[in-house]
């Protein structure tokens, strides 16, 4: 059945339609749980993705009543079909915390016309190509540190080249990244000591996202009797009260300016504080959002570059010989240059491809809930060849034939796509183009064979280390 067919009749239709028909399976929330459980498919819903496609076909009604979809053609045909202001699922938990606390709502939790002014204001200096140039320069001081932490890591290692757990060096260095982007001033995540604000924040974001699981299955009623909702509540609090003393600084110093009739200058924060249609409470909620949103996706993509990079050293080859052509060794790219090197870009993409990251995404379309299995259709043979293979080439724009772009859509699609990924492939071009250019990454020979699980994203299942060998030791010797 044609995605079209779905889209013209009515859900209780689609009942019947599904229901027995070939390709379309309709079947039980406790298959689900069989699946899960007894199957052992509980942290490979990616795999379970796989199976159910062979098991079902290309479109079936799963237990959870929505319609899975899992070929690039048949998301494409949705996708392209979307609402003015499509829904994000159910983010009620976020929602409730902000509601009982009068803070706003931002992108995320923000619905109908209310979101849809809300990004047209967050859009701007952020969304279109040419936007992240001008957050180059402060990129480049995030990643000349991070590259220095690197080092210094490497000389207390026993072996004087080993990084262990990358995952959180790359959390470090993304929370670093984007918060100053968003504040316009740095937080301190790479320094040798952490400041304590800072600290108290990065353990407030990780206490909300560990009981938030929790507060969204448990019943409403419990949520004074259970420590979790308490738990998740100082979470936020931690997490909005670092936002907020961070955001009022900026305000009192452009304040400043305005009193002492200076030019106010300034770049993300500074144009929305002093948009006039956003009040300060939008600003909050907003710039808090973005925050959230930038940091896990960015250093999860960066620890599977880097771990992928590191088992495949011709790929890695081929990387710092682009870097070498484009850039002479004296110098730092300019973002304008670096969002030029195809090498680099189709090494991104493909990473954002191979283990992908979002693997799931819900979208309400025509009262119908669709699923989107995106890691059955990012593995997809027919679009991609080998799809288990990490091969970058295969998005060169040098003649060959191109995936279908739907293939792969990392950053989501349309109007409610990502707002932050020219921020976010800026960060990851300019931190892996300098960790190449310094070192050969090469694994840690005493890890095993890392494997994908997921959970909201797809992780590796164990802590990845990794060898910075010096390419200035290399050629020495
Ligand atoms: C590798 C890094 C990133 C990936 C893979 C990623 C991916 C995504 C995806 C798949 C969505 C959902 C799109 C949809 O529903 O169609 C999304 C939404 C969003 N992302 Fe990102 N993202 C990344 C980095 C960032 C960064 C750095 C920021 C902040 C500057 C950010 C801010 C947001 C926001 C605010 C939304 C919600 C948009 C809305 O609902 O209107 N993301 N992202």
């Amino acid at each position: 059945m044609s995605v079209s067919t779905i889209l013209n009749v009515s859900t209780a239709k689609l009942e019947q339609q599904t229901h027995g028909s070939p390709g379309c399976a309709l079947w039980d929330p406790l298959e689900l749980i069989y699946r899960m459980v007894f199957q052992g498919f509980y942290n490979r819903i990616h795999e379970l993705q796989i199976y159910e496609k062979q098991l079902y076909g290309p479109i079936y009604r799963d237990g959870l009543k929505s319609v899975s979809v899992n070929t690039p053609k048949l998301l494409e045909e949705i996708m392209r079909n979307d609402e003015k202001f499509p829904s994000r699922g159910d983010m009620s938990v976020w929602k409730d915390y902000r509601d009982m606390k009068g803070v706003g709502y931002g992108p995320f939790t923000e619905e109908g016309d209310k979101w849809y002014n809300l990004r047209v204001m967050l859009n701007k200096r952020m969304l279109h190509p040419k936007d992240s140039e001008q957050y180059g320069e402060v990129i480049t001081d995030v990643v000349t540190d991070f590259t220095k932490r690197i080092h210094y890591l490497c000389q207390c290692s026993p072996t004087g080249d080993l990084v262990t757990n990358m995952a959180n060096e790359l959390y470090l260095f993304s929370l670093e990244g984007i918060a100053s982007i968003l504040f316009e001033t740095r937080v301190g995540c790479l320094e040798k000591e952490i400041p304590a604000g800072t600290h108290d924040f990065i353990n407030a974001i990780s206490q909300m996202f560990t009981n938030s699981m929790a507060v969204f299955v448990l019943p409403k009623w419990s949520r004074n009797l259970l420590p979790y909702w308490g738990r998740y509540i100082a979470g936020w609090d931690g997490i909005f009260s670092f936002s907020k003393n961070l955001i009022d600084k900026k305000m009192e110093a452009i304040q400043q300016c305005v009193d002492n009739s200076q030019d106010v200058k300034g770049e993300y924060l500074t144009y929305l504080l002093s948009n006039t249609e956003m009040s300060l409470k939008d600003v909050y909620g907003s710039i808090t959002e973005l925050l959230l949103a930038g940091v896990d996706t960015t250093s999860n993509t960066l620890t599977w570059t880097l771990h992928l990079l590191s088992s495949h050293p011709q790929i890695q080859d081929k990387l710092y010989k682009e870097g070498s052509t484009f850039i002479p060794a004296d110098r730092i790219p300019t973002a304008a240059e670096i969002t030029r090197m195809p090498y680099l870009r189709a090494v991104v993409k493909e990473a954002l491809r191979y283990p992908n990251l979002s693997i799931l995404s819900k979208l309400l379309f025509l009262q119908t809930s669709f699923a989107f299995c995106h890691y059955a259709i990012s593995h997809d043979e027919d679009t991609f060849p080998e799809p288990f293979t990490f091969k970058p080439e295969r998005w060169l724009r040098d003649g060959r034939e191109r995936p279908n772009p739907f293939g792969s859509i990392p950053f989501g699609f349309g109007v409610r796509g990502c707002v932050g990924r020219r921020i976010a492939e800026l960060e990851m071009y300019m931190v892996l183009f300098q960790l190449i250019r310094l070192f050969e990454i090469k694994p840690d020979p005493t890890m095993g064979k890392v494997k994908c699980i997921s959970r909201t994203v797809l992780i590796p299942d164990q802590p990845v280390n990794l060898r910075f060998v010096d390419r200035r030791c290399e050629n020495a010797v």
